[in-house]
């Protein structure tokens, strides 16, 4: 089958072809990634301290109104009304207050209780209060100078604008309006949301189990390589690039190059997805095909039209769990992790795929005649720029990189649009 043929056998709408895409083009292997994930993971109710890289299950809705009351938004005095004002005590931060009458204030502190009937806040370096009946005293200052009951005074037009330093309740948001939508990853800037607006637990997906297998009697996972060993680069790379796409990853383990071994650590994993690296080429002891078959694997994206990265695979295994085999050239298996895994993994974890915002390219972006290219670049002053030390094996490019372009096959002219994928 070729590439063109099997596009209309996948799309987000419709349902996934029991036949399998060969040598697909990227566009279509990443569609088809998404939608092997079109049945995000159940929801579950996570306390915040576990909710961290989860992904929001339904719309994050206030709790409480925000502020929930009328805070004073500075130091200083709440006043009402005009002044000059009578100071008639003092309301601190999580304390209760009274109400205070026109032509009244009370110290008061950034973040507590507007008291009923004050009309504004009058800040401690904007004021001054002369003893009740006696002489004026000092500015007010940090120190506290001037701070003592009296009359109290605002320098300068003698009065404060109603409103002034107030943060009136529910200016951030009301109780019940909707904040984020379902499928928002649960960062630290989302828990402090969650929290300032009451939340003690989030409705979150379960995150997609990945279990990691390292495939390559050639590697070696310290120390320096030699006679004929290669340091495994992928084991340390790639786990926290698939938990940060929402993955909780519960094993990683190196597999020696032995079909029975491959077959049963595919079969036996417990993971949603599986993710091999390397034996996905026609080499002598390459056995990730002939592992998955006997494994009951069914294959759903075979070969990739991209470069690097084109032998990657993906595929369906027994109970509803995925494989994803990545190739074992480091910069290949970038490649595969970008279009196959990153979206199989948004996808199971409740995430939309990521909007394409396409920025401009600096030079040319060379490209490959038929297949697409995904280059390591940096943003410099007039748009993207490549990088030298693109080969599939190697990943000093990709170190230095802001991102991964995606050149269409045939290559960009200086000036066109170019989509970025973040880079690991
Ligand atoms: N006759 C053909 N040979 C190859 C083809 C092809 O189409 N026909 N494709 C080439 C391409 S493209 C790639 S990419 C590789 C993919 O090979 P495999 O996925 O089978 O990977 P291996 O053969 O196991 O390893 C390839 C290469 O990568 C090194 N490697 C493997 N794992 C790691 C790791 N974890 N860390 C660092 N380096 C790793 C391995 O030592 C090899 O050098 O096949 C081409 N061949
Ligand atoms: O296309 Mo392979 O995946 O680059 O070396």
């Amino acid at each position: 089958m070729n590439g063109l043929t099997a596009l209309s056998d996948v799309t987000e709408a419709g349902r996934p072809s029991q036949r399998h895409l060969t040598d697909c083009s990227w566009p279509q292997a990443r569609r088809a990634a998404r939608l092997a994930g079109r049945r995000p993971l159940p929801a579950i109710e996570a306390a915040l301290a576990d909710a961290l890289g989860h992904t929001l299950a339904v719309p994050l809705a206030a709790l409480t109104d925000l502020p929930a009351f009328d805070t004073s938004a500075m130091d200083g005095w709440a006043v009402s009304g005009p002044g000059p004002w009578r100071t008639v005590g003092r309301v601190l931060a999580g304390q209760p207050c009274a109400p205070i009458a026109d032509g009244e204030a009370v110290e008061i502190a950034t973040g507590a209780q507007l008291p009923p009937g004050a009309t504004a806040v009058l800040r401690r370096e904007h004021g001054r209060t002369v003893p009740d009946g006696g002489a004026p005293a000092a500015v007010a200052t940090a120190t506290g100078q001037g701070l003592g009951p009296g009359l109290l005074h605002a320098l300068g037009t003698g009065s404060v604008p109603p409103g002034q330093d107030v943060r009136p309740r529910g200016q951030e948001c009301r109780r019940g309006e909707p904040l984020l939508p379902a499928g928002t990853p649960v960062t630290p800037a989302v828990l402090g949301l969650a929290a300032a607006c009451g939340h003690d637990r989030l409705t979150v997906h379960r995150r997609p189990t990945v279990e990691l297998l390292v495939l390559g009697d050639e590697l070696v996972d310290s120390g320096l390589p030699s006679a004929g060993l290669v340091r495994d680069a992928l084991g340390p790379l790639l786990p926290p690039w698939l938990h940060a796409a929402g993955a909780e990853l519960i094993g990683r383990r190196h597999v020696r190059d032995d079909f029975g071994l491959l077959r049963d650590a595919v079969r036996h994993s417990p993971a949603d997805v599986v993710v091999t690296t390397g034996g996905t080429a026609a080499g002598p002891v390459d056995f990730l095909h002939e592992a998955l078959a006997a494994a009951g694997g069914r294959l759903l994206v075979d070969g990739v039209a991209v470069r690097p990265g084109h032998p990657m695979l993906l595929a369906e295994l027994p109970g509803g769990r995925h494989l994803v085999g990545l190739p074992g050239n480091p910069l290949a298996a970038v490649a595969g992790a970008v279009t196959l895994a990153l979206p199989l993994l948004h996808a199971l974890s409740g995430r939309p795929a990521p909007e394409a915002r396409p920025e401009t390219a600096a030079v040319v972006l060379p490209g490959h005649p038929a297949d697409t290219r995904l280059l390591p670049v940096v943003r410099g002053e007039r748009g993207v720029l490549p990088l030298a030390f693109d080969g599939p094996a190697m990943l000093r490019g990709l170190a230095l990189a802001e991102a991964l372009a995606v050149v269409p096959p045939g290559g960009l002219p200086a000036g066109a649009g170019v989509e970025l994928l973040a880079t690991p």
